[in-house]
């Protein structure tokens, strides 16, 4: 059991909370069979031309994409939403793309086609840390409205009333210790009184950069962590294996 003694708990969504395999096998297909559907029918919305704006411009290397011979880019529906499939074949944590797959999974989710994935130890642990008086706040690549979705519409109910804060690439790229910086600024805490828990090594650098202390997840379908990565971090198979005080 490791134990710790903090202020707040900021945790990542993919492969800390919930398994890669519900966002590469249920959310990324949803977001590619549905995007130009969206696209075609919120076309003149200012969010949505905003977003493809964002889209077009947010990759330059790519911008021959939207260009047919010497023709002004073409930006339909059906070739942002190709290009929306290839940034999520990439898997391509880009702010647009994320903003826009927020926007396109509500739809799933209000219908209860999608049901968001969370492992079976993490509502328990919310619990246990709501009650502890320890607030969780969420740090991911997925928009905050994406967030805000997912842990609404869980398998195991609605968890958003044990979740005081969210944060995504707005405040930085989560590989980057600048980041950590400013959600420690925005919480007004200071970094070392701030658990961050994920399963991406470069993160959990950045974030110990920063001063914040850190926890890498080892879940089934990870990527597995090396000898060097177990000695540098403490890492847990699951919340059950955290003892987390408030200090
Ligand atoms: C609610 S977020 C959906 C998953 C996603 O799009 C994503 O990029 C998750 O990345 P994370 O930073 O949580 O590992
Ligand atoms: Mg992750």
């Amino acid at each position: 059991m490791s134990e710790f003694s903090v202020k707040l708990i900021l945790t990542d969504i993919e492969g800390t909370t919930t398994s890669i395999s519900f966002v590469k096998e249920v959310l990324f297909p949803y977001a590619k069979v549905h995007s130009k559907a969206y696209l075609e029918e919120t076309w003149d919305s200012d969010e949505t031309q905003h977003i493809v704006r964002d889209i077009k411009s947010c990759l330059p290397q790519y911008k021959e994409f939207f260009r047919v011979g010497n023709e002004e880019p073409n930006v339909s529906a059906g070739v942002i939403a190709s290009f929306v499939n290839f940034l999520i074949d990439k898997d391509l944590k880009v702010g647009p793309l994320k903003n826009l797959q927020g926007l396109v999974w509500e739809k799933g989710y209000m219908s209860g086609k999608i049901k968001g994935h969370i492992y079976a130890d993490v509502l328990p642990a919310f619990k246990r840390w709501h009650e502890a008086g320890i607030p969780i706040a969420i740090y991911s690549s997925g928009s905050v409205k994406a967030q805000k979705l997912l842990f609404g519409q869980t398998i195991y109910g609605d968890l958003l009333p044990y979740i005081s804060g969210h944060y995504d690439t707005a405040v930085g790229h989560k590989q980057q210790k600048q980041s950590y910086e400013n959600i420690a600024k925005d919480l007004n805490l200071p970094s070392e009184d701030v658990l961050f828990l994920t399963d991406v090594v470069k993160e959990a650098e950045a974030a110990r950069e920063a001063g914040m202390q850190v926890v890498l997840l080892a879940r089934p379908g990870n990527a597995p962590l090396t000898d060097d990565d177990k000695i540098a971090f403490t890492f847990v198979e699951n919340f059950d294996n955290l003892k987390i005080n408030l200090k």
